[in-house]
């Protein structure tokens, strides 16, 4: 066993890893990355860029579909998807941005960068495979997330699918049943829809793409159910057939029925990669997850030299919090025992389906929370349906719903769900307003161009600053 001194050993080279290495090596060079599978990032990889590329092409025939209302009339029939250029599109430009990452892992120093899988083996020993092990003075956790996967899907062998699947097709399949409604099913499920895959979305308790504001998710229900095949909150069983397909047996509301599909993706949430890496072995305080606690300002677990960042962490797995979070992580754990909180930004997420979903700020379930009975009296409610708004009428994307919460006493923005035109520009504008600590009458004093989505957005926060005034 090949033995090693460090002052900071980072687990896992993703994107809350590389940046956690990066910081770390401003403040010390004696410091290792460790990664048990392959450079590259899951968002380069198999996450944000390649399902961003799989829903452009979807939107490319979805928009030659429906040029009709504008009375320009194309030949339905020629246009065709073409499933093996559609894969190679998105596998060649993913290729490209998984070789920027790549050129920043090769221009660290390779004895630097240790494969093989990490585990603690005490609070500062961390052990690779059984080929070295290395004492480390600081330890950062990046080690990402995993597909959850429900024990009875195992049966359906290479018919059962994951995300990293769908991107290393070659060509499109015939047939898809989807599980999980959340942000990852209904990016993939309406993206090989609308590409002509036949799909179905299987889902739990009527949840859909994370929204938690009742008003919204109605719409959102409405909007999406027009085009998609989905059983939100459906009884399933699933089983291989003989040919070698997948059959959903489902029953909902009284109905039922069998979707056969080529695959079963699993999209019903993602488990941080933290139950295999020898927590057991060290004493650090876990939330009811197994997660280890850490402070969202320092990334500082309980064990005052371990550090966690990214989706391990399971405060926010987005791409930019991944970023964040290694910042700090590694900036942190390269000056320890000088630790100094990082810049935590206002919470934005975007759902990339069409129309698209968006949140800032405090979600609808999370001010209900905080504020219980007395949510009426706290939270003023403004809100806007984008059936007429103007510019969204114009460009015939005139669906969807937007609602805005503010604070009854300061009128200080507090939060938004959306759906609709837009959704990720004015999730900026909102978020950015909220990062500010901006009121609804400060808001309404920015400018608002004419004809644009925006006077949508002014329209909500009209109507929030009536209900402040009332
Ligand atoms: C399909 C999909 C689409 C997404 N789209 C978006 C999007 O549009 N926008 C957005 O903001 N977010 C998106 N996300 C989420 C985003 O990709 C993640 O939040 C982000 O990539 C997490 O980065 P990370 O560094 O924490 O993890 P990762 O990039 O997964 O890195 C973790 C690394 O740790 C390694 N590792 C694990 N265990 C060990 C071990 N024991 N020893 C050594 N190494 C180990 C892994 O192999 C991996 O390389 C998407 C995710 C998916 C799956
Ligand atoms: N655009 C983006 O920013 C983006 C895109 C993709 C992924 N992500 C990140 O990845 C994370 C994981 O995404 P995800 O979609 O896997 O999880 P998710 O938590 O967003 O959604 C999971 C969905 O599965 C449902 N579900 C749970 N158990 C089920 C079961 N047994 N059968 C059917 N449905 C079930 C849940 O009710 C929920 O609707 C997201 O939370 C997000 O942070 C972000």
């Amino acid at each position: 066993m090949k033995k090693l001194t460090a002052d900071v050993v980072v687990i896992g080279v993703g994107t809350a890893g590389m940046g956690a290495f990066r910081n770390a090596l401003l403040h010390t060079p004696n410091a290792y990355l460790i990664e048990s599978h392959v450079f590259g990032t899951t968002c380069a990889r198999v996450g944000c860029m390649p399902s961003k590329l799989l829903i452009a092409a979807a939107e490319a025939r979805h928009h030659a579909l429906h040029t009709d209302p504008f009375g320009v009339h194309l030949d339905k029939q020629s246009i065709q998807v073409n499933g093996a250029e559609v894969m190679q599109r998105v596998k060649s430009e993913r290729d490209r941005f998984v070789g920027f990452v790549l050129e920043d892992v090769n221009a660290w120093d390779e004895s630097r960068r240790i494969m093989g899988a990490a585990k603690f083996i005490d609070e500062h020993t961390i052990q690779i495979d059984d080929h070295t092990q290395i004492h480390a003075e600081r330890i950062v956790i990046a080690t990402g997330s995993r597909p959850v996967i429900a024990p009875e899907w195992q049966a359906l062998g290479d018919k059962l699918i994951i995300n990293d699947d769908v991107f290393s097709w070659d060509t499109l399949p015939e047939s898809v049943a989807v599980f999980g409604p959340g942000v990852i099913g209904l990016e993939l499920g309406q993206a090989l829809s609308r590409l002509g895959v036949k799909v179905a979305i299987f889902g739990r308790g009527g949840a859909l793409g994370g929204i938690t504001d009742p008003v919204v998710l109605q719409q959102a229900i409405e909007i999406f159910d027009e085009e998609l095949d989905l059983h939100l909150s459906s009884q399933t069983e699933v089983a291989l057939n003989a040919d070698g397909k997948v059959a959903v047996n489902w029953s909902q509301n009284g109905e039922n029925g069998t979707f056969v599909a080529d695959y079963l993706l699993a999209a019903i949430g993602r488990r941080p990669n933290v139950d295999n890496i020898g927590l057991e072995n060290i004493n650090i305080e876990r939330d009811a997850r197994g997660v280890p606690i850490a402070n969202p300002l320092t990334m500082q677990t309980s064990i005052p030299h371990i550090f966690i960042a990214g989706d391990a962490s399971n405060q926010l797995p987005l791409l930019h919090e991944a970023s964040d979070q290694g910042k700090i992580a590694g900036d942190n754990a390269g000056k320890f025992p000088h630790i100094t909180e990082g810049l935590r930004r206002s919470p934005i997420g975007v759902v990339f389906t069409n129309p698209q979903i968006a949140s800032i700020g405090s979600r609808f379930a999370q001010l209900q929370q905080k504020h219980g009975d007395d949510f009426a009296n706290k939270v003023a409610v403004g809100e806007v349906s984008f059936k007429n708004q103007g510019r969204s009428r114009v460009m015939l994307v005139n669906k969807g719903h937007l609602r805005v919460y503010a604070d009854k006493q300061s009128g200080a923005l507090l939060g938004a769900e959306m759906v609709g035109p837009a959704a990720e520009h004015l999730a900026h504008l909102l978020s950015w307003a909220h990062q500010m600590n901006m009121t609804v009458p400060q808001m309404l004093d920015m400018p608002f161009y004419h004809p644009v989505i925006e006077e949508g957005l002014r329209t909500a926060l009209r109507d929030v600053a009536k209900a402040l005034n009332s």
